[in-house]
């Protein structure tokens, strides 16, 4: 993937739009092109000439989802651990404009393209966010567990990460929030209660993760893709009243669903 990354300068302006992929997918046209239907395919076991990533993977259904929060929350490193299965380690170089990747998942026999957009949280890209939350389905909000005020901005800063959500994503996106580092237990200062009771008021699904060990990271990821819209996955014979829970009992001590 060609992400954008350069080190972090003070100077660095946004990309030029035509620089940037467009919201469809495409690279590089202009952002913030209609909100395509997602792919849904009629339930049912899919038909050939399913959709294709290229390289064989192939998909019945393609989920968009947005990774948000401050820079330096983790954002890029949970993307590359969940795409390639390894960590960023080293000097941490900031995300310019925005890139995305795929990758399919296997989410009860259904082939889910997830679309991960990784965007920049530096401040003077936020303009070129905004134009690409109204195509996401998921939003990922971040924050780092050693780093207070990238919790305090995901809900109590003037643009706050609850805020932005609200003004320029549909109303029925699939939100989830994430406590990112928790590896660095040393150096924590958000307590694990605090995160619970954020993701508890707003009525979202709760999960710590780590990009370098890669605990929660894939469970996230499939717990996204299952808590995809009901006309995006086959809906189970007898559809639970409320999505269980999919954590291994293990990690249900740090998953905060609304139901285990
Ligand atoms: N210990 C630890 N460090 C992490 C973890 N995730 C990311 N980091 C480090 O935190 C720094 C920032 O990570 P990035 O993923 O680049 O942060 P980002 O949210 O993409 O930042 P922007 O692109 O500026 O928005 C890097 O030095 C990473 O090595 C984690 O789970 N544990
Ligand atoms: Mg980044």
């Amino acid at each position: 993937m060609s992400r954008k990354k350069t080190p972090k300068t003070k100077g660095a302006s946004a990309p030029a739009a035509s620089a940037l992929p467009a919201a469809n997918g495409s690279r590089p046209t202009r952002p913030g092109t209609a909100r395509p239907v997602p792919q849904a395919r009629p339930n049912g076991p899919p038909q050939p000439g399913r959709p294709s990533l290229g390289g064989g993977d192939f998909y019945d259904v393609a989920f968009k989802v947005m990774l948000v929060g401050d820079s330096g929350v983790g954002k890029t490193c949970l993307l590359v651990r969940f795409k390639d299965g390894a960590f960023l380690a080293g000097t941490f170089i900031s995300t310019v404009g925005i890139d995305f990747r795929n990758k399919v998942l296997d989410v009860d026999g259904m082939k889910v393209k997830l679309q991960i957009w990784d965007t920049a949280g530096q401040e003077r890209f936020r303009s070129v966010t905004h134009a690409y939350y109204r195509d996401a389905h998921a939003l990922l909000l971040l924050y780092d567990v050693t780093n207070k005020a990238s919790f305090d901005n995901i809900q109590l800063a003037p643009q706050a990460w609850l805020t932005e959500t609200q003004e320029y994503a549909q109303h029925d996106v699939v939100l989830m929030l994430l406590g990112n580092k928790v590896d660095s237990a040393q150096e924590r200062a958000v307590k694990r209660e605090d995160g619970e009771k954020l993701a508890k008021e707003y009525g979202l699904p709760f999960m710590e993760t780590s990009a370098k060990t890669g605990l929660n990271v894939d469970l996230a990821f499939t717990a996204i893709a299952k808590q995809g819209k009901p006309g995006l996955l086959p809906v189970p014979r007898a559809a639970p009243q409320t999505i269980p829970c999919i954590c291994a009992p293990r990690t249900r001590a740090t998953c905060f669903q609304l139901t285990h």
